[in-house]
């Protein structure tokens, strides 16, 4: 089987136990495997502006916000922007700061029309450690992944 297969079998097992209403759950570094050798794969960044400004963001990722800072206000055009930017056929990878918000992002995705959905878990910035602190537990820049910031 392909490294590619593997994968994504990992992540439709991940969905089984986990009970996800959507493909499955990837982690950042097969997200990354997967955006480098798919062609379909699109990676999205369901984060708010502030964060994609200040905290860094993935080259090549599509960026749509998903709840607003300050506040987290939704974004009541998501999913129209959604549909114009990302092709339903694609294979979504949806990332956020740690993997909450971007598991509500595939739950809709895969609601309206999106048929191969993976939510990125650990998201952008991991979970936090025992002082509070994130980026030191997994995450996308924890785990080395390619990212830039302003
Ligand atoms: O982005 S989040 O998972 O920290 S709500």
């Amino acid at each position: 089987m392909s490294r590619m297969n593997l994968i994504l079998q990992a992540a439709h097992e991940r969905a089984e136990q986990m009970g996800l209403p959507y493909s499955g759950a990837v982690l950042p570094d097969e997200a990354y495997e997967l955006m480098q050798s798919l062609p379909k794969a699109v990676l999205l960044d369901v984060r708010s502006h502030a964060e994609w400004q200040f905290v860094g963001t993935v080259p090549q990722s599509v960026k749509i916000e998903w709840r607003s800072f300050p506040g987290m206000a939704p974004n009541p055009n998501f999913l129209a922007q959604l549909t114009h930017q990302v092709d339903p056929e694609s294979v979504l990878l949806v990332l956020c700061r740690s993997g909450v918000r971007s598991d509500e992002v595939a739950r809709l995705a895969a609601a309206n029309g999106y048929s191969e959905v993976y939510n990125v878990l650990e998201g952008f910035e991991g979970d936090k450690d025992e002082m509070g602190h994130r980026n030191s537990v997994g995450g996308w820049r924890q785990r080395g992944l390619p990212w830039e910031q302003n």
